[in-house]
């Protein structure tokens, strides 16, 4: 039988409950066998991130723990060049080609899903599901071009083909960025339940993310 398993790519510096309950949301709501979250090495949009890959990764291995169904993929991080989804994809189906990926991205990526190295190409090796996002819309930037042209109105239609779709997803709305923590984690103003207190843990033993 095929494998519908989703990839969540990120930076995931660090990662946090927004991420795991898009994660875990998208798994049950799309009926996957398995979400992967999959750290990037060197991302190819923005700044390297301050804190590693190894880092970063354990961070995920941890917050993912006693999650059913979610697992790391290290894909990215056995690569030393630029992180772009396209070869990322590329590799997975080659490993596994009996396997049918869904790459899971928030409303904020696909506002500039058209800038993404061979953005075409991606949707040809997977489809898309989006996850709604605080503070940023549908109307925005290439989303509503992306969804005239992509958009399925629901699951059953998505899954009438292997690829090229992109579903907008019902998911609670969670308004936590990463960007947010390591100020409040700089400025020591984070609330406890702002992150996962394994990851966190892990935070203070590594001293990451102290204010210069
Ligand atoms: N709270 C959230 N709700 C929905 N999607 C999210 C949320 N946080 C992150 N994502 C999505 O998860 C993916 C990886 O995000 P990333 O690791 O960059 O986290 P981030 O919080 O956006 O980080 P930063 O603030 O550093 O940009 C992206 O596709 C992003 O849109
Ligand atoms: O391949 C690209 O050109 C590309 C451009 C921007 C973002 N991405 C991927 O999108 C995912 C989310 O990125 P980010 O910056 O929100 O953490 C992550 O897996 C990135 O590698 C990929």
């Amino acid at each position: 039988m095929t494998k519908h398993i989703g990839i969540f790519g990120g930076t995931f510096d660090p990662v946090h409950p927004g991420h795991i309950r898009c994660a875990s949301f998208v798994r049950q709501y799309c009926q996957l066998d398995s979400v992967r979250l999959m750290p990037c090495h060197l991302p190819a949009h923005r700044a390297s991130p301050g804190v590693s890959a190894q880092h970063r990764a354990a961070m995920v291995q941890l917050a993912i723990a006693g999650h059913n169904g979610l697992a790391l993929e290290a894909l990215e991080l056995e690569k030393t060049s630029p992180s772009y989804t396209v070869d990322s994809l590329t590799l997975l189906r080659q490993r596994e080609p009996e396997v049918q990926w869904y790459f899971i991205i928030g409303m904020d990526s696909l506002g500039y899903f058209k800038s993404w190295k061979d953005w075409q190409q991606i949707l040809q090796l997977a489809h898309i599901l989006v996850c709604q996002r605080p503070g940023y819309s549908e109307q925005s930037g290439d989303a509503p071009e992306l969804l005239r042209q992509f958009g399925q109105p629901d699951l059953a239609s998505l899954r009438q083909s292997d690829s090229g779709g992109i579903l907008l997803l019902p998911n609670p709305l969670t308004g936590i960025s990463a960007t947010a923590i390591r100020q409040q984690l700089q400025q020591h103003t984070l609330a406890a339940d702002s992150l996962d207190p394994a990851v966190l843990n892990y935070i203070q033993t590594h001293r990451l993310y102290q204010a210069l």
